[in-house]
């Protein structure tokens, strides 16, 4: 029997060995250019009208919006090209992995061998109840955390002896979205975007102008600049979060809960985003969540922690065919319409 994660790894490499004649500024301004995008946005029920991640930038910035998100997708093809050179098999190789990973906090087992792995390009969900360490793993990814044994892939590269300078390094290609947005609250919420391109240092005050601009109206909290963050709401906070993550053109975003606590149609809003950063950015991305239709939605593979174990790691296919008592209670709970 076929194996569909090798099945659909093998449909990756076809695509990505194909000639396209089209620029990235071409395609992600019209991300129609590509049929098989198209159609598994139109078969996941993404109206046309949301597929493009420039449609509500304003035309005076949306050429220095669409060349700086071009120059993000061009970089996060070649990081996936140059980590798949890496790998001797046909395989492709990790972006991210936990190999065997465990962690404790004093007699606290919060994670006992524990293994997964995230793709380039590919999303991954973390699924599990509360408390069973999906936080503490994104915090590991990071270097925030250090694991008491194991081995973690970070960038395609082992990080558990690094220090903090090497850490940084990674910082830059793999970027995080806290549940609470983690802003800076002394600063207006246009600064906080342009704080990882005046770091870059590589754009004159109008350029960043443009893009912070720019960024903010794709993430739907457009003319918001000069409010400060204690003046937006949670998903306005999580959305200008992940306007200064773009800012920084990570290779991969880890988002922690992205749609707990904000009402449906934010909710519904954070996915969409998620899914076309992923599709038009080839970004690679950890997404921690309890909401299944988040996962349904975005999810490559699904890995679902139980008690510090892993206790599924596969497809949302697979998954709904696995045969592991909690897996399925977990599923069976999701689908209980609860008392307001
Ligand atoms: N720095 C820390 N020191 C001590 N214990 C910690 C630390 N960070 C997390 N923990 C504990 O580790 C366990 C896992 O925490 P974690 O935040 O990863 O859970 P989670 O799966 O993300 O839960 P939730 O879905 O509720 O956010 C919890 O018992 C938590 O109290």
């Amino acid at each position: 029997m076929t194996d569909p994660n090798e099945e659909i790894e093998k449909q990756n490499v076809e695509k990505r060995s194909q000639v396209d004649t089209h620029t990235p500024a071409e395609k992600l301004a019209d991300v129609s250019l590509d049929p098989e995008i198209r159609s598994d946005n139109e078969t996941k029920g993404i109206p046309e009208a949301e597929s493009s991640l420039t449609s509500d930038v304003s035309e005076d910035v949306a050429p220095a919006v669409e060349e700086f998100m071009a120059v993000a997708a061009e970089q996060n093809e070649a990081a996936a090209e140059e980590i798949a050179a890496q790998d001797n098999n046909v395989e492709v190789a990790p972006y991210i992995s936990f190999e065997d990973v465990s962690k404790a906090f004093g007699d606290l087992k919060v994670l006992e061998g524990v293994s997964f792995f995230v793709k380039p390009g590919e999303t991954l969900c973390i699924l599990g109840r509360s408390g069973v360490g999906k936080s503490v793993s994104l915090q590991m990814l990071m270097g925030f955390l250090k694991a008491d044994s194991g081995r973690i892939r970070v960038a395609g590269e082992d990080i558990c002896a690094f220090n903090e300078k090497q850490m940084q390094e990674i910082r830059k290609k793999v970027t995080m979205v806290f549940q609470n947005g983690a802003l800076f609250d002394s600063i207006t919420v246009g600064e906080n975007v342009a704080f990882p391109l005046r770091e870059k240092g590589e754009l004159d005050e109008e350029q960043m102008r443009q893009i912070v601009k720019g960024l903010l109206e794709m993430v739907g909290v457009a003319g918001m600049d000069d409010l400060l963050p204690s003046d937006l709401s949670t998903g306005m906070k999580r959305s200008v979060a992940i306007a200064r993550a773009l800012a920084s053109q990570p290779e991969a975003v880890l988002y922690d809960e992205p749609t707990t606590m904000v009402d449906p149609l934010m909710a519904h809003l954070l996915g969409n985003l998620i899914m076309r950063l992923k599709d038009q950015l080839h970004l690679t991305s950890i997404v921690v969540t309890h909401d299944m239709r988040l996962a349904e939605k975005l999810a490559d593979r699904i890995f679902f922690l139980h008690e510090g174990k892993a206790v599924f790691f596969g497809t949302m296919e697979e998954m709904r065919k696995s045969k592991d008592p909690i897996v399925q209670e977990f599923l069976d709970l999701d689908d209980l319409v609860l008392p307001v």
